[in-house]
C-alpha cells in the first residue's frame, strides 16, 4: 500500500497521559496505523524530545512514519515529518530545512485555496476537516465530504480527513476521497491497547476493501 495511505494516528496528551502514552500507541502500531503524530501541546521541551525519540524508535519497528505537530526544531532535529497549520509558520521554509524527502502536512481547514497554497509551497499532503463534531478540538471549522470529492478531482496529493472520525464514519470519507483518516480520540480513546488495537485494524481494513 501507498505509504501515505491508511490509519493514521495522532497523540493527545490528556487522553494518553501518564504511562498510556507508549502502550497505547504500540497498539495502533501493531493494527497497522501507517503514520503517527506526535501531537503535544505542553511546554517541556525535555520531556517532548524524550517521548519523540521514543516514538520515532517505535515506529520505525513497525515501519510506520513519525510526523511532528508544530514544531519543526524537533522534527528537524529527530529527522522526521511535520504537520503545520495555518499560524504555525512557513512550509516553505519547513521543505527548505526538512530536505525533499521529508512528510511534511498543512492544514487546510475546508479550502481548496489553502491546499493549493500548500501544494505550491511543498506539502506531501493536504488536510481537511473538521468532518464531525470533536471532542479533541470542538471549535474547528467544519467540512463536508463534498469538499472531499472536489479536492479528490483537483490534487494529485495524498488527502487527510479528520475531525471526529470513527469506525462508523469512516467508510463513507474513503469513499469521498480521503487517502489518510487522521484520528484522535476515536481511537486513542478506546479503554486498553487490546481495544486501540482492534480499532486500528478496523480502519486498516477498511483501506483495503474501499
Ligand atoms: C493531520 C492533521 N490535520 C490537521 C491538524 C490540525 O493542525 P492545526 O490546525 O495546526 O491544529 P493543532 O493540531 O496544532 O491544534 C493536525 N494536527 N493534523
Ligand atoms: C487536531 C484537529 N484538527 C482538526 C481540524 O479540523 O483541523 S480536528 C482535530 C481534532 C481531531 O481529533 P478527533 O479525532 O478526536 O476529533
Ligand atoms: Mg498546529
Amino acid at each position: 500500500m501507498h505509504p501515505l495511505r491508511g490509519l493514521y494516528a495522532i497523540t493527545d496528551s490528556q487522553l494518553l497521559a501518564g504511562e498510556r502514552l507508549m502502550p497505547w500507541v504500540d497498539a495502533a502500531l501493531a493494527g497497522g496505523a501507517r503514520l503517527l503524530q506526535y501531537r503535544d501541546k505542553s511546554a517541556d521541551p525535555a520531556r517532548r524530545r524524550d517521548e519523540a525519540t521514543q516514538l520515532k524508535s517505535l515506529c520505525e519497528y513497525y515501519g510506520a512514519q513519525l510526523i511532528i505537530n508544530d514544531d519543526l526544531l524537533l522534527a528537524s532535529e529527530l529527522q522526521v515529518g511535520l504537520h503545520l497549520g495555518r499560524d504555525d509558520g512557513s512550509l516553505g521554509e519547513a521543505r527548505q530545512q526538512l530536505g525533499s524527502q521529508a512528510i511534511i502536512g498543512a492544514t487546510c481547514h475546508a479550502s481548496l485555496d489553502f491546499a493549493s497554497e500548500a501544494q505550491k509551497a511543498g506539502a506531501s499532503y493536504i488536510a481537511f476537516g473538521r468532518f464531525f463534531q470533536s471532542v479533541t478540538k470542538p471549535g474547528a471549522p467544519a467540512a463536508t465530504p463534498f469538499l472531499l470529492e472536489q479536492a479528490r478531482k483537483q490534487f494529485h496529493l495524498p488527502i487527510v480527513a479528520i475531525g471526529g472520525v470513527t469506525l462508523h464514519n469512516a467508510p463513507q470519507l474513503i469513499s469521498s476521497g480521503a487517502s489518510l483518516l487522521a484520528v484522535v480520540n476515536g481511537l486513542f480513546g478506546a479503554p486498553s491497547p487490546a481495544e486501540v488495537e482492534r480499532r486500528a485494524r478496523g480502519f486498516s481494513e477498511l483501506f483495503q476493501t474501499l
